[in-house]
């Protein structure tokens, strides 16, 4: 049995959780992974039922869990809670040690049209950002008086070191070039990160490693993306950064990400928040929390199912099937439903491939 803890959480997070939960769910069935799902009040649900936005029975059932899927979490309507929603969040990465957040991003030549940029300067872009997740001013001590306010940045090396690590290792398996993005003109903490990466850049040498301003980052990865292949950065740079990179594919709402850390269970949402303008409305793309589910199948050693997944969410693109922030008029049931389609095409065509390898090994022995 696998234990999955599904947190839907706020705004849309129930609406494109419930998809991808429900392609899991076929999944699961068809293949006997035995994958089984409890939901646990999270974010600003969980301050309106609990008082707080990680009550511990939560954070118990995370702790116990295989893996963690969430949706989103905040909204207006907590603004003046005394600990809002997205403390939470903090809260929960840093609790289960996940210092690392994988968000991977490509622009599909399905949808090459919707991308805002050229197709000479987006097509075929393909990029992994590796962003820090339990460090830097996020974390910091912060401060807040009537007129002034503060909030404090620090790293330290061992915290670069680990989180540099992933990123050249998984450049290692990629297009071995990894983009350390930083502010090292200006901030110690960057400059530290700078010296950082270059001193763990020399346990991979077939991996090229460059530096760039995170501002020269922004205006680089509009103008020429294909030029990257992973970008290492910190956490704060790396949450603007990959919003930014999410339009160029299309959608905010297409993004998928992983967070790992310290071996225990992986945190797995789409890279946006909770919408609070389109929620309950049946119109936010699931195709990022689905892309979720699909990393969260490969960090759980179940890359094959996870594969039959990304094949058929990129089908549904492919066929046309599109949200209204893809400029369509499918609704989040309807996509997803299309992908659930789409699966069981992919599951019958791979049942039928395994019957004929059973059939050509029994033939061979
Ligand atoms: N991981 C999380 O739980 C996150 C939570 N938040 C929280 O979410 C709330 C709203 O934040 P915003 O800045 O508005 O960011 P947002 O990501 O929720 O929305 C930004 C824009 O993208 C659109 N959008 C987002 N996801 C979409 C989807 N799946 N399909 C179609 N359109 C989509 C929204 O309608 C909006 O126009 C805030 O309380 C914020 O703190 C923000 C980011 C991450
Ligand atoms: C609470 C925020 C840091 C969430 C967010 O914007 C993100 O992780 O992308
Ligand atoms: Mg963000």
């Amino acid at each position: 049995m696998i234990n999955i803890v599904v947190l839907p959480g706020d705004g849309i997070g129930p609406e494109v959780t419930a998809q991808a939960v429900a392609c899991l769910t076929e999944l699961s069935a068809e293949r006997d992974l035995g994958l089984r799902f409890s939901e646990h009040d999270f974010g600003g649900v969980a301050i309106d039922r609990h008082g707080l936005p990680l009550p511990e029975a939560t954070l118990e059932a995370c702790r116990n869990a295989d893996a963690v899927i969430l949706g989103a979490v905040g909204g207006d309507k907590w603004n003046d809670a005394a600990e809002r929603p997205e403390a939470g969040l903090l809260k929960l990465r840093e609790e289960l040690g996940l210092f690392a957040n994988l968000r991977p991003a490509r622009v599909l030549e399905a949808l090459q049209d919707v991308s805002p940029l050229r197709p000479d300067i987006s097509k075929g872009a393909d990029i992994l950002i590796v962003r820090e997740l339990t460090s830097g001013i996020y974390f910091g001590e912060r401060s807040s008086a009537h007129d002034a306010a503060s909030d404090v940045c620090s790293y330290t090396r061992e915290e670069i070191e680990r989180i540099a690590h992933v990123a050249f290792r998984a450049a290692e398996h990629r297009r071995h070039k990894v983009t350390s993005v930083d502010k090292a003109n200006v901030l110690a903490t960057s400059k530290l990160w700078r010296e950082t990466v270059t001193e763990v850049a020399k346990s991979y040498p077939g991996v090229e490693l460059e530096h760039m301003y995170v501002d020269a980052c922004a205006m680089v990865l509009i103008t020429n993306p294909r030029r990257f292949d992973v970008i290492l950065t910190e956490n704060m740079f790396g949450d603007i950064l990959s919003d930014e990179l999410s339009v160029i594919g299309g959608s905010i709402g297409l993004l998928g990400s992983a967070s790992v850390g310290s071996g225990g269970p992986g945190l797995f949402e789409p890279i946006h928040g909770s919408a609070p303008q389109i929620a309950g409305l049946n119109v936010a793309n699931p195709a990022g929390a689905i892309a979720s589910a699909v990393m969260m199948l490969e960090e759980l050693g179940l890359g094959d199912s996870g594969r039959l997944l990304a094949s058929a969410l990129e089908t549904t693109l492919l066929e046309g099937c599109r949200t209204s922030d893809l400029g369509g008029d499918a609704s989040c049931s309807e996509f997803g439903e299309q992908v659930r389609e789409n699966l069981r095409d992919c599951l019958s065509r791979s049942g039928a491939y395994r019957e004929l390898f059973a059939m050509n090994r029994g033939l061979c022995a």
